[in-house]
């Protein structure tokens, strides 16, 4: 359905959990506060690997049931962050897992790594010009740590940014719409070092994730926007533990698979690569600097 009033967010990431790892608070604050948000997942994680003894079965290598498993714990994940709007691109199980960088699923017809950017491009522009988002998150061009999917998710991401807003770009796919704001996900070194120290010191894991182990890590002053959500904590925890094949929830850590604690932050970091910044510094609202209530209009708005 094409929307026309009120605030919009779309989020591109590329397996189930990344988008509650990442984004939880920040898609939970905006669900409560009405907004309409849609999650664009590229993968369905069947490679990954199964944290519950019982589950091992559902691995690539046995069963390969993991990507059916995991579609099951998004849809627990989305309930507990209020999200009702969540898609796979080009339909669930259209690209498959790539697998950690330099493995040999990296070069599996049909894995997301191998895909055409371009085409898996065109499947997101037409989810762009249905929604019409103000404001698009995604991963920085590592793909916030090297994964290929991620690395892929951004390639995608940013090409569809490109497409939807082009007049001459496949109309079939619906009118031109440009993305106002565009944001990269962050965690400024200062905040993760500190956090690490209290994982640490919680010691609810045999052992600590490094920092080179965390998704984007910048320096503070690359960040230009930071999004308390402190009040879904609560929403943020459980959506995380909803991904149990792949993370574990204890108090204000978790681990993935690999048992290493890493802090559950609340206050989630956003870095602005398009579009203009709103007041104050930081930015304390993706869509700050926007006017929302304003109706869309059928024709885009590219003329
Ligand atoms: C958070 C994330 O992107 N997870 C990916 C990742 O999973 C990691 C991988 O299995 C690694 O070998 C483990 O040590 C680590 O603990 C996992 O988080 O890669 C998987 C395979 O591509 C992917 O399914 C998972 O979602
Ligand atoms: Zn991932």
């Amino acid at each position: 359905m094409t929307a026309t009033t009120g605030r919009r967010l779309l989020l591109v990431h590329a397996h189930p959990d990344d988008e509650s790892i990442g984004n939880g608070a920040t898609m939970a604050r905006y669900a409560a506060e009405g907004a309409r948000v849609t999650l664009v997942t590229c993968t369905l994680g069947e490679g990954g690997e199964v944290i519950q003894p019982e589950l091992a079965h559902l691995t690539a290598d046995r069963d390969d049931t993991l990507g059916a498993h995991r579609i099951g714990e998004l849809t627990e994940a989305m309930r507990a962050l209020g999200v009702t709007d969540f898609r796979f691109l080009g339909g669930p199980g259209r690209y498959r897992d790539s697998g950690m960088m330099g493995v040999p699923d990296n070069d599996a017809p049909g894995c997301f790594w191998q895909a055409d950017v371009d085409e898996a491009a065109d499947h997101l522009v037409a989810v762009v010009r249905e929604v019409r988002p103000q404001v698009l998150v995604t991963y920085d061009e590592n793909g916030g740590y090297g994964h290929p999917d991620h690395i892929q998710a951004h390639r995608v991401a940013m090409r569809a940014y490109e497409l939807a807003a082009d007049p001459a770009h496949r109309p079939e796919l619906g009118a031109p719409w440009r993305i106002a704001k565009v944001y990269w996900n962050r965690m400024p070194r200062s905040v993760l070092d500190a956090g690490l120290a209290a994982t640490a010191a919680e010691a609810a894991f045999p052992g600590t994730a490094q920092p080179a182990d965390v998704p984007g890590v910048v320096a503070d002053e690359v960040v230009t926007t930071v999004l308390d959500g402190t009040a879904h904590a609560g929403r943020k925890a459980a959506a995380m533990a909803a991904h149990a094949t792949q993370i574990t929830v204890n108090g204000s850590s978790f681990a993935l698979s690999n048992h290493l604690g890493q802090p559950l932050f609340a206050t989630e970091y956003y870095q602005l690569v398009h579009g203009q910044a709103g007041p104050g510094r930081p930015e304390r609202d993706l869509f700050a600097g926007l006017d929302t209530t304003a109706p869309t209009p059928s024709e885009g708005n590219t003329r």
